[in-house]
């Protein structure tokens, strides 16, 4: 059995149920639930708070973990656990920001007080800035709330829509910490059995997210111009017509570029565009 750490709540925790879900493995029903068993894919899902995740793989209790990139470098759990996969959900940017107009650049924040919820992160970053600041005053959560309560100059926290700045009345400064999204991680140099199923498995999710697939009906004559708009991964598959002056065209396409790639066929004489969603796949 793959021992696999997953989010019980919080930013990531539906997303991280819904593509392991898309991915064929079964999860909880009732948000209660601490443990899930998928006998038939040989597998455990823990569910844990994500801050708690990178411990329990860094000390090998659990296999690999599903955690965010900046929730595992806060953890602070040296080179015992390492990241395999990025899964391109749950982004953010970890920031500095405060009042609107107070700074301009993080040097400024040598003997300044910031406050945030990921210590050891902003710690590591700051070292390598070469800034001292006076004191990083830990908090849970509302960090944007302290600067105008008074007890710190500046934040350093997740930075998502912006929204929640905004209506703090504050700003980002600085150069981003870090981009952050969820993560698979696993003990370093560790390939537990089962591993590459579930990673091809996730992959494929990626891929079918990030694809549509696109089918359309070209004369022989603009086939070579419309192949170039649509290589697909490998190359388009091309089945004959009735009409054989004419081929049908089946290739997958990047879902933000489906609009142009119509577009571009069209003008080149294809006709019969059609755009499907993808289930699944595995390459
Ligand atoms: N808008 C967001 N707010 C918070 N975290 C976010 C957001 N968008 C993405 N994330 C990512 O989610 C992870 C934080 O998860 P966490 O469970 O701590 O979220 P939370 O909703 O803030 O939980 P909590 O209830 O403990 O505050 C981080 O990796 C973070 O980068
Ligand atoms: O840029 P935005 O889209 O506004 O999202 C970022 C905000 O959301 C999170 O707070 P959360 O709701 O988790 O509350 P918390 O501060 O209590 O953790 C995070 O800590 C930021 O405050
Ligand atoms: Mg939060």
């Amino acid at each position: 059995m793959l021992r696999i750490a997953v989010p019980n709540k919080g930013a990531l925790s539906e997303a991280a149920r819904d593509m392991l879900q898309e991915a064929g493995y079964l999860q909880r029903r009732d948000t209660k639930e601490l443990v899930m068993m998928d006998p038939d894919n040989q597998v455990e899902f823990f569910y844990l708070r994500p801050r708690d995740i990178a411990v329990y793989v860094g000390q090998g209790t659990l296999d690999i973990g599903l955690t965010g990139r900046d929730l595992f470098q806060d953890a602070q759990v040296g080179g015992s656990a390492e990241e395999i996969m990025a899964l391109g959900f749950g982004r953010s940017t970890f920031r500095f920001a405060a009042p609107i107009g107070r700074f301009s650049s993080q040097a400024e924040l040598a003997g300044k007080r910031i406050a945030t919820s990921y210590d050891g992160l902003l710690e590591d970053y700051l070292a390598t800035q070469s800034v001292k600041p006076e004191m990083i005053v830990h908090l849970d959560g509302a960090v944007e709330s302290s600067v105008n309560l008074g007890v710190a100059d500046a934040i350093a926290d997740v930075v998502e829509t912006g929204s929640t700045l905004k209506a703090a009345g504050m700003e980002t400064f600085g150069e981003p910490i870090m981009q952050s999204e969820a993560i698979i991680i696993g003990q370093t140099g560790r390939r537990p059995e089962g591993l590459d199923v579930l990673l091809r498995r996730l992959q494929g999710v990626l891929v079918a997210r990030r694809y549509v697939m696109i089918d359309y009906d070209v004369s022989r004559a603009n086939l070579d111009r419309a192949s170039a708009v649509t290589p697909g991964l490998e190359s388009p598959t091309i089945s004959p017509l009735q009409d054989e002056n004419w081929v049908a065209v089946r290739s997958m396409v990047k879902k933000g570029d489906t609009n142009n790639v119509m577009d571009e066929l069209y003008d080149l004489g294809a006709r019969a565009i059609l755009v499907s969603a993808i289930h699944a796949i595995r390459i």
